[in-house]
Parts: structure tokens; C-alpha cells; sequence
């Protein structure tokens, strides 16, 4: 069984000239394979500045698009997985915010719409509504990397603990988020839903930001992996950088087996997330 692996998270900049990204994109996922990086991620909206009014211009079909075609040209080159952050995905009349999964041999081997769309309104902090231009997925997604089972979620889907049990309970022993954050909620949730839905789900969780920007929507940036005793073993500042960890799926076991919450549940007193229909 082979359970181990070096995660490495691209916190790029992101800017208006979508070429510029995939240029950079595709130099830094060069860089981290050069320094063992096998399970390499992108973040949200890598293709794309983050905002209602840019997912029209940038979004692109998948698998045809520039960006598709990078990401698949990246990993056949350095034999890796790689995560393609997210992209604004056109299909048909509708838009979709999607993470795509390539393997070793150039192929898409998962692909994942966000479940939940952003739209919150904290006055004095941040307004922001997805769905005035994003339609939502309706689809769980797994895949699987060595023995390693993964579950795909984007951004504001960490928040919503059921989706990371359902996973948690279909074998993940690893949540992967792209996710773009912001100066609001960033310093109150970011490091703390993942240290959550981690502790929680018993599985190790990663997340990654773009690098913080200076106009439009601020990313918060603090790329970060938690392993699944909750332990934060990996965190980026705000700049642009990459950021590595060993990931050992055994650990999962680890704490499951000590802490054995998972048959512990009372569901004859609750009985939730277990009578959801999951999709994967
Ligand atoms: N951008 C998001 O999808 C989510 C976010 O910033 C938040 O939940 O806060």
C-alpha cells in the first residue's frame, strides 16, 4: 500500500492577462516538481481574477480550453497529479466555478463544479453573490492518488461540514479546497474551518489561495495542510510562494483507531449526515 506523498501548494498571483497566469502557473508547477512535489495544486481562479464581473470573459470549455490544455501538458511533462486550482468552466449558457484533477499521463481523471455558491453579505466587510452569474455543481467527486482517496470541495464548500463527512465516510483521507478566502472572513475562518472539518473528519485537509493582490477582491492567501489530528503542518504567508508537506494517509488510521469517534456516533439519537443520499 503506498499512502505517502509530497503535496506541493502553488500560492500564485493572479492578475488580468489570463496568458500571464497560465505563464506563471505553469513555471512554478516546474519549480515545485523540481523540489519533490508529486500531488501539485493550484489555487481558485488561477486563470482569472476572482470576481462576478470576470468569470464571463475568462470561462472556457473543459477539456478545449488554454487553460485545460496547460494543466494537461504540465502533468504529462513532470509526471505528477496535478489539482488545476479552479477556473470559470462555460458550458453551454451556464458558467461554473471548476477544479479538474490531471494525472501522469495528461489526463483528466476528476472533475469538480463548487457545490455551494459564495454569496454572503457581512455589512461593512464583504458583499459577494456567486449565483449572479455561477451556476452550482451538483456533484460530489473523488479520485484517488496511490492508496490515497481524495474528496474535492472549492472555497466556500469547506464550510458546510456534511459534504466533508460524506466524504470522510466514502474513505477520503484527504479534503483538497482551492480556495480564495478574503480580508473579512480570512483572519476569522480560514485556518480554523480547516483545522475543524480535519479534527472533525479525521483526515488531513489542504487548502490553497492565491496570493494576496492589492485591488478588487483580496485574497487572503495562507495556503495551509492540516493534518487529521488538526495539527496546521504547513502555512503560507500572503506572498506569492509554495509551500510543501508529507502527507502519510496511515495517519488517518492512526487517529481513528485511538480516537474512535467514527463508531462512537449515537445515531439513534442523531441521525443526519448518515441518511443523505451521497453522490459519489
Ligand atoms: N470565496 C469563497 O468562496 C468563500 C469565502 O471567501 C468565505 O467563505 O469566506
Amino acid at each position: 500500500m503506498s499512502t505517502k506523498i509530497r503535496a506541493a501548494l502553488i500560492q500564485c498571483k493572479v492578475g488580468k492577462d489570463r496568458q500571464e497566469n497560465l505563464k506563471n502557473a505553469s513555471k512554478l508547477i516546474a519549480l515545485a516538481k523540481e523540489k519533490g512535489g508529486e500531488l501539485i495544486a493550484l489555487p481558485e481562479c488561477f486563470n482569472s481574477p476572482y470576481g462576478t464581473n470576470f468569470f464571463n470573459e475568462y470561462a472556457e470549455e473543459i477539456p478545449n480550453g488554454p487553460s485545460s490544455k496547460m494543466l494537461s501538458d504540465s502533468a504529462k511533462k513532470h509526471k505528477i497529479h496535478l489539482i488545476g486550482g479552479t477556473i470559470p468552466e462555460k458550458d453551454g449558457n451556464k458558467i461554473y466555478n471548476t477544479c479538474t484533477v490531471w494525472n501522469p499521463d495528461g489526463n483528466m481523471i476528476a472533475k469538480y463544479r463548487k457545490i455551494h455558491l459564495f454569496d454572503i453579505d457581512i455589512p461593512g466587510g464583504i458583499t459577494f453573490k456567486e449565483s449572479d452569474i455561477l451556476s452550482a455543481g451538483n456533484k460530489m467527486e473523488t479520485f484517488l492518488v496511490k492508496d490515497i482517496k481524495i474528496g474535492l470541495g472549492i472555497c466556500y464548500d469547506m464550510r458546510f461540514e456534511e459534504l466533508a463527512k460524506l466524504y470522510r465516510l466514502s474513505g477520503c483521507k484527504l479534503l483538497i479546497y482551492p480556495g480564495a478566502f478574503n480580508m473579512t472572513t480570512g483572519p476569522m475562518h480560514w485556518e480554523l474551518i480547516q483545522r475543524s472539518r480535519a479534527n472533525d473528519n479525521q483526515l488531513y485537509v489542504v487548502s490553497i489561495s492565491p496570493a494576496r493582490g492589492e485591488k478588487g477582491y483580496i485574497s487572503w492567501g495562507h495556503s495551509q495542510v492540516t493534518d487529521p489530528w488538526g495539527k496546521v503542518l504547513a502555512k503560507a504567508g500572503h506572498e506569492e510562494e509554495i509551500i510543501y508537506a508529507d502527507i502519510d494517509a496511515n495517519e488517518c488510521d492512526k487517529v481513528r483507531q485511538q480516537i474512535p469517534i467514527e463508531n462512537q456516533r449515537r445515531l439513534d439519537i442523531y441521525n443526519t449526515v448518515s441518511t443523505c443520499k451521497s453522490k459519489i
